[in-house]
This record gives structure tokens, C-alpha cells and sequence, in this order.
């Protein structure tokens, strides 16, 4: 426990920070940077020149500087560099911190791993020192991330370096339960460190929250928060914060967008992107391969990888958080030799942050979605970047690879491309991403797909996921905006539902409207015969141009794919590629017929002795025939008649009370399912709506039309006339035979 200091002693400190600070000053604004300049592009300084004050009363350069302890930076924080091993500034550093400790709004772009925390958390912590900020003052700076993790690692970074300081900090995120305690001490906060909802929140519900005095704002993948995703609440937080601020905005891809500019009120912000001149947007040590993987065979060539790299610490990133999920769990039954984890946004906080913490430390495979993709810096480097589904763009790839390779370690990464996707390679070409196009070994497949069709026999459970993981990635591909790459109608998807060890394809409802829309569409356009080459549209293969490495022949070590030529032209992509971009919906689309549950009923023939067909109850309204059985006194008959009703009345109560108690076990059933279903995951539920899956569900409850399923199998179609029966509390035709044999053989007894 520290020993409390004398007064005296605070005192002497208290005078020499002062000082301290008006020497900070001085040499900070004794030779700025010009504005507009890259410090980067000065001669470097004398390599022994950490001297501030030089003897006549001047101060050295340190714009140029390439150490931390050549730029008027404060003894407290420079000695937390120097203890956690910070000596040699990277270049976001040695280009934004001389602008940024002039006050000056930055806008900061470096390669994902090149330190851009340091290069606003250094700058933060000197304003609130140089102001002498202190408890009673408040909240001095905000620094916002685009998720928990990434804020989570920012506030370690500042614990680090802001270790001698006496600022007090908070990290402010979603899904922590403490929201009343935060409530109670934020306005005691000097550097929050939060994601954009939880700042809104306390915003809006803390009273007297008050950051009117804030001095520094961050905007941690300033991209990715300006975009529309996060734009209604960061319009609401910036309409709370004074306008005399400074701005810091890093990202690996930064925007540069003049509206976007306009919202944050940046005033001449130095624009400091210091790998614009590099040859390539991603890490030097970063070697990208990309490979042609049809959708069925990614889970096999994804499980081969696994198999094949046991010794490999790997990130996988699959696109929703049910796919996640449902291989995460999948591929756990099957044991593959490493541990595996899972990251997403739908799991508690708690565990998100243990998951992080643990892949930090461990060798093992991470399966998790974009949550993952921007700014984390796995203290371990990871090995491999998968990316199992294609990223939404490019900026969302060259972060999803830059979680390997940091700074100055290497990594590798592999992106699956669908035929379809083809597109995707020029789109990385053009943004200056180097890749290998590499084939895979298809004799080292180690398929999967039958494994897991065993699995979901096995658990049920599991085949509830698989189902949602298939709905949510077409649908994942359905609402990606760039239309080049992304097209759901060239996926196969009952070979993909088959490859997850689905039994049948699941319906998918917007799949079908597309479905009709585009055959309608192309029904129209056939009628037009200057059109009618488009017919073929959905045979078409464009010709793609590939980019490669320009050190293509610089083979990637690996046992599961080898260096191979991009496809270019047609021929090489007809054979087996163009099979893949049929859209075979089209082909296997089942026709729904629709039953009339008040159609008359079918009648039973009886094939009589000489082997003549004779309706059953032909033979009691048969009064001339005179053959035996028949009924030929009108009283008999009327007798007759009474017995009838009668029996059937009482058959008629015995199968309604059967029916009414085999419905309400139904109920019982399946509200005990939904109810296990919901207390399992926080909200499942809403992932699956707009799909067919739910429109099940729903249907069960509506008394409506009712529809069979020619194609589908029996399994389906009992379930489906399962349903007929009671939605609409008709019997069946089965049902109505045996009744009808019933009054037959009660007649004959
Ligand atoms: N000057 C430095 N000297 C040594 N290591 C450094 C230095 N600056 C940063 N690092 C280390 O480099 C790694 C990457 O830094 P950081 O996470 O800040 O990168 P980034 O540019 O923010 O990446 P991303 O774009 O992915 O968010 C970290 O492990 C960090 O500790």
C-alpha cells in the first residue's frame, strides 16, 4: 500500500509539474510542424538529441523525431513507454503526434498493426496533463470504439501508458449490467472510453452527465462509426459536445468523405495517411492467399484447414452469428484436435471479454463474426485470418486480415471465394491488396458433410441451428449492398443445405419472391426479341482480370492448396465453376398445391363378388336390387338411419375428444420448446423472422390456407397434412376411410 504523501511534498510536486508543463509549452510551440506537413518526410533527427531546452533558451526539433523521448511529451508518460518497451515510434506515431500535441484535429490513416492507440492515447493523456485536469473537472475526453472489445483494449493501452498519471478512467459498453453504478460516478470520470450506444445512454438517462468541458475526442475507426450504421447516434452524441474541441480520427481506411467531415466540425484537420505512397494497402508480412471454394465444400475445405494446421493459432470469420454458432458447435462434436471458441454479438459480455481474453493467451481456432474484425490486437499473433464468407467490401477484408501480421510480425490469410464472387478479386486489385490466387488440393478434402448429416440425426438441437445458420447466411448474402459480388440467385442452394447435413432445404420466403420477380422479369424480356440474348444471363461468367502478388512465384508454404493461375476466360470456368452459377432453385423449385379442406370427400369403393364396384352406401339406398343385406322396409331403414347417427355421433365425440387432447399436448409441447428455446439465447428469435422457418411456426397458430408440398418428402408432407387437420378441424382421408369402414362393418355385424 502506497504511503500517503507529505503536504510539503505535494507541494514541490505540484510546482515542478508546473514547470514541467510551461517547458511542455514552450517547445511545443517553439518549432510546430508546418500545417499541412508530413513529419514523416523531415530529416530524422541526430540519433542522441533528447534534450528539450537547448542553451539559449531555444528548443530542439521534434517534428521529424523518431524516439518518444526526442518530443515534449511528459515525464510521466514517457516513463510508462519506456517501462511497457515503447522507444521507437512507428510512423502514425512519428507523423501524428508532433500535429496532434499542437492541438491540431487529425485525421489519421496508417496499415491495420502500425500503432494508431498510442497515436491518440499519448495526445490525450499530455492536453488533460498540460491543462492540469484533475477529479473535480470531469469528463476531459471521450474516446469512442466501434465495439466492446476494441474499447476494452484501448482502456488496457491506457493503463498502461497513462499508469503515472492520476486521471481517473472508465470504460463505457453495452451489455454490463453495473449501468446504475456507472450512472453514479461517470461525472467523476476524466477519459471515457466507451461504445457509441453506451455514451448515449448516459447521455440521455445520467442526470447531470456533463462533458461540456470535454477537451479531446477520439473516434477509433472513425470510418466504421461514420458510416450509417452508428450515424443517428453519433449525430446525437456530437450535438451534446462543445464545439471548441480537438477531433483525433484513426482507421486504417479512412474516410475522407467532406460530409462526414462536416458532421464532426473538424477545423483544418491534418490529413496524415502514411502508407498512401506504400505499394500495397495491407501488411508487408502479410501473405493473402484466395481461393475458388464452392459453396458446399466450404465447410469440408474448412475443416481440412483445421485438420491440417492443428499447431495454428486461427481466426475464422463467418458472416452471421448464427453461422458462427452452428459450426462453432458442430465442429466442437467432432473434435478436431485443437480447442475451438466462439465470438459474436449476441453472447453475454462477460463471456465475450473471457472468449477474447483466452484466444489472447491460447493456441486455438476462433470462429467468430465481424466483431472481431477491426482493431484487436490479439497479444499472441495470430497465425491465420480465415475468411470463410466474403467480407461486404474491401475495407471490411483489409481489416478482417490485418488481426495477423502486426507490426512487425508476419501472418497468413486465406479468403474463400464463391465462382460468383469472382468480382471481389478486382475490387482487392484495384485497392492495392496483394494476393496468391491458390487452388486447392481436392485429393486432401477431408469432406465433413456426412459427418454432420450424422450429427444432426443425433441432435436435434443441432439441426435447429444448421437450419438457422443456412437462412441467415442467404440472407446475409440477400442484403449485401454491392450487387457486383453479391447475388443469393447464383448460390446452389440444396447443395449447401446438403453440405451442412441438412435432410431438405429449408424455404426461404424472400428467396422465392425473388425467385418469381426474376423469372418474371426474364419472361418479359423474352418477349422482346432484340433482348432475348439476355436469356442466358445467368450462364454468364464474366471474365475477370486477377491480380497477383507481384512475388507470385513465391510459393505459400501449405499442404492443403497450391499455387495456381487465376481463372480468365470462360472455357476454364464452364466445366464444374458454371454449375456452381446455376441458380438451381429455378430447376428444383417446388410447386406448392393447394388443398381445399371442403372439397367433397372421397368415396370408398367396394368391389363386390363377381368383382363390380359397389359404393358402400349404395348398398342401403339400393331398395330395387333385392340382394342380400339390403334394407328394403322403410322402417328397417329409418331404424337403420337412427343407429347410424347414433354411432356416428358417438364416433364423431370419441375422435373430437382425442383431437382436442392431442392439441392441447401440442400446445403444451411446443410452448415448452419456445420457452427453452428463448431462455437459451438472449434473442435468437429474430433471426429467423422473414424466413419460412417462422411462417411455420406462425401458421400453426393461424387457422389458414393450407399448402402441400408435391416434392418434399414424406416426413414433410405428414407434418404439413398434420397441420391441415388441425388448423382447420377437418379429418383426413385416412381418417374418414376408417369411419367410413367402421359404419360398414357395423352395418354387416
Ligand atoms: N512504438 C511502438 N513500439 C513497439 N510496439 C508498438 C509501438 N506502437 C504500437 N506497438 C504495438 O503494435 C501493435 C499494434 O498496435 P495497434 O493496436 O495500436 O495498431 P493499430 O494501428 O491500431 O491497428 P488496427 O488498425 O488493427 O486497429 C500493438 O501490439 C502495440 O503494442
Amino acid at each position: 500500500m502506497r504511503r500517503p504523501k507529505s503536504k510539503e511534498f505535494r507541494k514541490q510536486q505540484r510546482l515542478s509539474e508546473q514547470e514541467e508543463i510551461s517547458l511542455l509549452n514552450s517547445w511545443i510551440q517553439f518549432q510546430p510542424p508546418d500545417s499541412g506537413s508530413n513529419p514523416v518526410s523531415l530529416p530524422p533527427l541526430p540519433k542522441n538529441s533528447p534534450v528539450a531546452r537547448l542553451e539559449d533558451n531555444t528548443y530542439s526539433r521534434y517534428a521529424g523525431a523518431s524516439r518518444f523521448d526526442q518530443i515534449p511529451l511528459s515525464k510521466k508518460t514517457k516513463d510508462a513507454l519506456r517501462e511497457a518497451k515503447f522507444v521507437v515510434m512507428t510512423d502514425i506515431q512519428r507523423a501524428s503526434l508532433p500535429h496532434a500535441l499542437c492541438g491540431r484535429d487529425i485525421l489519421g490513416a496508417a496499415k491495420t498493426g502500425s500503432g494508431k492507440t498510442l497515436a491518440f492515447i499519448i495526445p490525450v493523456l499530455e492536453k488533460l496533463y498540460r491543462e492540469r485536469w484533475g477529479p473535480e473537472d470531469g469528463v476531459g475526453s471521450i474516446i469512442i470504439s466501434p465495439t466492446r472489445e476494441l474499447a476494452g483494449q484501448i482502456f488496457d493501452v491506457l493503463k498502461i501508458v497513462g499508469k503515472h498519471h492520476n486521471f481517473s478512467a472508465g470504460l463505457l459498453i453495452g451489455g454490463r449490467k453495473d449501468v446504475d453504478m456507472e450512472k453514479e460516478h461517470v461525472n467523476e470520470l476524466n477519459i471515457l472510453i466507451c461504445t457509441p450506444g453506451r455514451l448515449l445512454q448516459h447521455m440521455d438517462e445520467t442526470p447531470n452527465f456533463d462533458c461540456s468541458q470535454m477537451q479531446v475526442l477520439v473516434l477509433d475507426e472513425a470510418d466504421r462509426i461514420l458510416d450509417s450504421g452508428f450515424k443517428k447516434e453519433l449525430n446525437a452524441i456530437i450535438s451534446q459536445l462543445p464545439k471548441r474541441r480537438q477531433t483525433l480520427l484513426f482507421s486504417a481506411t479512412q474516410t475522407k468523405s467532406i460530409q462526414d467531415l462536416a458532421r464532426l466540425s473538424l477545423k483544418d484537420p491534418e490529413y496524415l495517411s502514411v502508407h498512401e505512397e506504400s505499394l500495397t494497402a495491407t501488411p508487408t508480412l502479410l501473405k493473402q492467399i484466395v481461393m475458388i471454394v464452392p459453396l458446399n465444400q466450404k465447410l469440408d475445405m474448412l475443416w481440412s484447414f483445421i485438420k491440417t494446421h492443428l499447431q495454428s493459432k486461427m481466426l475464422v470469420f463467418l458472416s452471421s452469428c448464427k453461422q458462427v454458432k452452428f459450426v462453432f458447435e458442430a465442429f466442437k462434436k467432432l473434435h478436431p484436435g485443437i480447442p475451438l471458441k466462439c465470438l459474436h454479438g449476441r453472447m453475454k459480455q462477460e463471456r465475450r471479454m473471457a472468449i477474447y481474453s483466452e484466444f489472447c493467451e491460447k493456441r486455438s481456432v476462433l470462429f467468430s463474426t465481424d466483431v472481431a474484425a477491426r482493431g484487436l490486437d490479439f497479444n499472441k499473433a495470430v497465425d491465420w485470418v480465415v475468411q470463410v464468407d466474403c467480407p461486404e467490401n474491401v475495407a471490411s477484408y483489409i481489416h478482417r486480415v490485418g488481426r495477423t501480421a502486426r507490426y512487425k510480425s508476419g501472418g497468413k490469410s486465406v479468403l474463400f471465394l464463391l465462382p460468383s464472387e469472382m468480382q471481389m478479386l478486382e475490387k482487392l486489385k484495384a485497392a492495392k491488396v496483394p494476393v496468391h490466387f491458390n487452388k486447392p488440393r481436392q485429393e486432401l478434402l477431408q469432406p465433413v458433410s456426412s459427418l454432420l448429416a450424422s450429427l444432426l440425426v443425433k441432435y436435434p438441437d443441432l439441426q435447429h441451428r444448421a437450419q438457422r445458420a443456412f437462412i441467415t447466411y442467404l440472407r446475409s448474402i440477400h442484403l449485401q449492398k454491392d450487387k457486383d459480388i453479391f447475388d443469393v440467385l447464383k448460390l446452389p442452394i440444396d447443395k449447401y443445405s446438403a453440405s451442412l447435413g441438412l435432410p431438405m432445404t429449408p424455404k426461404i420466403r424472400f428467396l422465392n419472391q425473388k425467385i418469381k420477380s426474376k423469372a418474371a422479369s426474364e419472361k418479359s424480356i423474352l418477349v422482346e426479341p432484340e433482348d432475348s440474348s439476355k436469356e442466358n444471363n445467368v450462364l454468364e461468367v464474366s471474365r475477370n482480370k486477377i491480380y497477383t502478388d507481384p512475388l507470385e512465384d513465391e510459393k505459400i508454404e501449405n499442404d492443403l492448396f497450391e499455387l495456381a493461375d487465376p481463372p480468365t476466360n470462360e472455357d476454364e470456368m464452364k466445366s464444374s465453376e458454371i454449375e456452381e452459377l446455376i441458380p438451381e432453385t429455378r430447376v428444383l423449385k417446388k410447386k406448392k398445391l393447394k388443398i381445399n379442406v371442403h372439397r367433397p370427400v372421397g368415396t370408398r369403393v367396394v368391389f363386390d363378388d363377381e368383382g363390380n364396384t359397389l359404393p358402400p352406401l349404395a348398398r342401403i339406398a339400393d331398395t330395387q336390387s333385392g340382394k342380400e343385406g339390403v334394407l328394403l322396409d322403410p322402417e328397417q331403414k329409418a331404424e337403420f338411419y337412427r343407429r347410424m347417427r347414433d354411432d356416428l355421433k358417438k364416433a364423431d365425440k370419441e375422435d373430437k375428444l382425442i383431437e382436442r387432447k392431442r392439441l392441447r399436448e401440442k400446445r403444451i409441447k411446443q410452448k415448452m420448446k419456445f420457452k427453452a428455446g428463448n431462455e437459451e439465447e438472449e434473442d435468437d428469435q429474430d433471426d429467423i423472422s422473414g424466413s419460412e422457418g417462422d411462417e411455420t411456426i406462425n401458421r400453426r397458430h393461424k387457422k389458414s390456407k393450407v399448402y402441400f408440398d408435391s416434392d418434399s418428402d414424406e416426413g414433410e408432407r405428414n407434418e404439413v397434412a398434420g397441420n391441415a387437420r388441425t388448423s382447420s378441424g377437418a379429418v383426413t382421408l385416412e381418417e374418414q376411410e376408417a369411419l367410413a369402414l367402421k359404419l360398414l362393418n357395423s352395418m354387416h355385424s
